[in-house]
């Protein structure tokens, strides 16, 4: 795990940070409150922080309220360390955001459990959110992080005048698949599309189960003729993958609505609106097949 260390006094920094590697953490290593916000900037993944109260520039205190404030929903745990001891000290570093305190001088040992405590809350925090924003079955976003992620990308394209295209997936005659072939093996069926879909989109497009065997795909910065060459490759790509499953092979097809941004819309939901008349369009057209929003 990594673990971002501030301490201004040199032979205790290295000190703490030969001893964290020796354990097995990545340990990054800051003189104040201002590098440790440089680092973040590089680092953003660090959610485990070692800081010292008194520091230069920003010590750690002023550190913490900052950390706590700025990081949104991403978990961070935060010990305090000092060699202040009273209880209104160990309140005040607790009230910024501290998540716990150790006295200097204090034993390796002690430090040792304090961080594995730390570490087992990021991990239940972390999974705690993840399950918060993901379909169980299919590990894509569920319903309310689609959309939340539309939304925010919506003000985004508004505020920057920049491009957004959303995919609606609609699997085609997907009932049958249940009713010939059973539940199960419509779940594993829903699986292997998203694997599908996912392999069709770049790191920073989003897939999410907008509601049964309906799929939103959110493509930021893309115009209307990279969509529409996107959604023709998902088409493609789930019409000549057929599902094998425990000497099953059968092919699945899916039609699919695009709509893009454009400054006349009021809301994301418009854009949803859209691309889901598409694809109502598609499915009258004969399904497995791609119709652009008017
Ligand atoms: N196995 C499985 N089936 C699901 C799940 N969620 C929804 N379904 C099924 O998906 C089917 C959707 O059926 P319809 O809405 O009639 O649509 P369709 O059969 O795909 O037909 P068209 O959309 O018109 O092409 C229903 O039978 C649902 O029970 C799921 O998580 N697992």
């Amino acid at each position: 795990m990594k673990v971002i260390v501030a301490e201004d006094d040199p032979v205790t920094q290295l000190l703490i940070s030969e001893t964290l590697k020796r354990w097995d953490y990545h340990v990054l290593v800051a003189k104040n409150g201002l590098e440790v916000l440089a680092l973040l900037a590089e680092h953003g993944d660090v959610q485990l922080f070692l800081l010292d109260w008194q520091m230069p520039e920003l010590d750690g205190i002023e550190l913490c309220k900052k950390l706590k404030t700025s990081r949104g929903t991403s978990c961070c745990y935060i010990i305090m360390l000092t060699s202040k001891k009273a209880t209104e000290n160990i309140v005040q570093a607790l009230d910024s955001g501290a998540d716990d305190f150790i006295s200097k001088p204090f034993s390796p040992e002690e430090l040792k459990v304090r961080l594995k405590v730390g570490c087992r809350i990021i991990e239940t925090e972390n999974s705690l959110l993840h399950q918060a924003h993901h379909d169980g079955l299919t590990n894509t976003l569920n319903h309310r992080a689609i959309v939340d992620v539309l939304s925010q990308l919506w003000s985004r394209s508004v505020r920057d005048k920049s491009s957004l295209a959303v995919l609606m997936l609609d699997i085609d005659y997907f009932k049958r698949i249940n009713d010939s072939y059973g539940h199960q093996v419509g779940d594993y069926a829903l699986k292997h599309f998203c694997k599908l879909v996912k392999q069709e989109l770049r790191p920073y497009d989003s897939l999410g189960r907008y509601g049964g065997e309906e799929f939103a795909v959110c493509l930021p910065s893309t115009e209307a003729d990279e969509a529409m060459i996107v959604a023709q490759r998902i088409r493609t790509c789930v019409e000549s993958h057929p599902v094998e499953y425990d000497g099953l092979n059968f092919t699945m097809t899916v039609s699919i609505g695009v709509s893009v941004f454009s400054e006349n819309q009021q809301s994301y939901k418009e854009l949803l609106l859209d691309a889901d008349r598409a694809v109502y369009d598609a499915k009258s057209k004969g399904r497995n097949a791609v119709v652009f929003a008017k």
